[in-house]
């Protein structure tokens, strides 16, 4: 390579660095909460790229609390046991029997795994359950199958959140890595869905921003029509599309409305099987994915509108 090819590689690193400045300086000291969604975690060298990230984001003096999905890995593990599993509305069918093993995968396998990605890193994740320090109180909630509610068994919506206990590992400078299994006020176990869970967190901590790192490119107002890729909606746009949308991608969308509406001032979706797609959200200039704000904004820098242009 040639000494001038050599600059000029090293000159888009710059470039690469020195765009970050700005968004560095916007996000110092915020708090980002990154929903992981299980069909996100489909190879381990992206589950290392995310773990780093939510690393550089610590070291960069933002403060990350990841809210860990795992649908598929809790689906995998019922079929091995033999345990019939459906989705309604997006919703798993509860039953005793389902709760037991989505609790053992998420609390223990999928959440694991994850405090020990970040930790190859250093001593940063502390894993947490919505049972640990009473981080989320369930309450039973139906599913909507054409606007009608569905009895799904063992579900939960968040009733309350106490944000105490992973407000003191964030202090204490660590990442906290939550899973999405709570009771309710009689301490019976329900089963949260992991976007729902981290709009509520992401609410209770006044986070800066919501990241949902799943397996498409972002919303689509037409699926499958990848041609309809949503690039900014404001929550009352989505409110208005809400009702036409399917599966996964209506308690999603709902947790994006919800922590938009909650206080936080953007809510992302983004193609979590792109590596460092994180980074990519919080330190770049490009649109990426699909961003949920309150109301329009009219440029992307910081500062640009009231909630920052990407925000
Ligand atoms: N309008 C839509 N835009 C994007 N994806 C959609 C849409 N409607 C349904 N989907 C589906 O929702 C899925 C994401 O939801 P889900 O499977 O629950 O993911 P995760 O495990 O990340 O929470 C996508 O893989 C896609 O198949
Ligand atoms: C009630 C409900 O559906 N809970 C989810 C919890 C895991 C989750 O939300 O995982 P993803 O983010 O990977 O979809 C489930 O049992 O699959």
């Amino acid at each position: 390579m040639t000494l001038s090819a050599d600059l000029t590689r090293a000159q888009a690193k710059a470039a690469t660095l020195i765009e970050a400045l700005p968004w560095l300086a916007q996000f110092s000291g915020a708090t980002v909460v990154v929903k992981y969604g299980g069909n996100a975690m489909v190879d381990p060298e992206l589950q290392r790229a995310f773990a780093a990230d939510m690393v550089f984001l610590r070291y960069a003096g933002i403060r990350p609390v990841v809210v860990h999905g795992g649908g598929p890995q809790i689906s995998a593990m019922l079929g091995r046991l033999g345990i019939a599993s459906e989705f309604r509305g997006g919703l798993r069918v509860t039953t005793p029997e389902a709760m037991d093993v989505v609790r053992m995968v998420l609390v223990g396998q999928v959440g694991r795994e994850l405090v020990g990605l970040i930790n190859a890193h250093g001593p940063f994740a502390v894993g947490l359950s919505g049972e640990d320090a009473g981080l989320f109180t369930a309450v039973r909630r139906p599913a909507y199958v054409g606007g009608e509610p569905v009895d799904v068994g063992q579900v939960g919506d968040v009733e309350s959140v106490d944000v105490s206990a992973v407000t003191d590992l964030i202090e204490a400078g660590r990442i906290p890595v939550i899973s999405t299994v709570a009771p309710d006020v009689d301490g019976v176990l329900h089963n949260l869905n992991a976007d729902t869970a981290a709009a509520a967190l992401a609410i209770g901590l006044r986070a800066r921003k919501l990241v949902v790192l799943t397996d498409v490119p972002g919303l689509y107002a037409n699926w499958p029509d990848t041609d309809s890729l949503v690039s900014e909606i404001t929550a009352d746009d989505l409110a208005t599309l809400l009702p036409s949308l399917e599966s996964g991608m209506v308690p999603k969308m709902e947790a994006c409305l919800r922590a938009v509406r909650g206080g936080v001032p953007a809510a992302h979706v983004v193609d979590g099987r792109v590596a460092h797609s994180t980074l990519l959200e919080v330190f770049t200039s490009e649109g990426f994915g699909t961003m949920v704000v309150p109301e329009p904004t009219t440029a992307a820098a910081p500062g640009a509108a009231d909630q920052g242009g990407h925000a």
